[in-house]
């Protein structure tokens, strides 16, 4: 598919309206949506919103549900926090760092005899850089490595999905986890209530 012009998202609603039309097509140009995520400038005022943060572990904060075709969301990474290794469930995962910094590393799926995993590579994300990340990378570790400030960072999974696989570094061991909204269109979600068929 080719890309016609490199356009500059001024603000984050412009670049959702970009977003939403890049995704009104079935072929996605994976360098076309890197590039006009990376092509937005931060701006705090714009997303703050949306920036809830947890004092135990990192957030997911719903922005936007892209007509279906994708999950736009903030992500909030207090001082340490950190996530599971783990992969994206065959879909496209951008994300794009809107405040501080995280180190992502990358492992390769475990072995399927031995179970061992094995480190590729490691980075340092900076403000304003997407990464993109599917299946066929490997898997991920994403930490906020900081002590005095916190991360945020700005994520987009085609197509979405609701569930992903955590790995034990040490064992290789997979564990399939339901993936929450800490909120939604910046309202905090409601604690989900169990209610048993047997008590009622
Ligand atoms: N994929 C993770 C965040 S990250 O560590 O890439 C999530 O959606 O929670
Ligand atoms: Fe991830």
């Amino acid at each position: 598919m080719e890309q016609t012009e490199v356009m500059k998202p001024e603000t984050l609603d412009d670049l959702i309206k970009v977003l939403h039309k890049i995704f009104e097509s079935d072929n996605i140009n994976v360098e076309e949506v890197q590039n006009i995520m990376e092509a937005y400038d931060s701006n705090p005022q714009e997303w703050m919103k949306f920036a809830k943060f947890d004092q135990f572990r990192y957030t997911r904060n719903l922005v936007d549900e892209g007509n279906g075709k994708f999950n736009l969301m903030i992500l909030c990474w207090g001082e340490g926090h950190g996530s599971s290794i783990h992969d994206h469930t065959d879909s496209h995962c951008f994300m794009k760092l809107l405040q501080g910094q995280l180190k992502e590393t990358l492992f390769e799926w475990p072995d399927k005899k031995t179970c061992n995993m094995v480190q590729k590579s490691q980075r340092i994300l900076q403000t304003n850089q997407c990464a993109y990340i599917n299946d066929s990378f490997g898997l991920h570790r994403v930490e906020n490595a900081s002590h005095t400030e916190c991360s945020a960072s700005l994520h987009l999974y085609s197509p979405p999905f609701k569930t992903c696989q955590t790995f034990d570094q040490r064992t290789g061991h997979k564990n399939t986890v339901k993936m929450t909204f800490w909120s939604k269109f910046g309202e905090r979600t409601p604690f989900e209530t169990t209610v048993s068929q047997e008590n009622n």
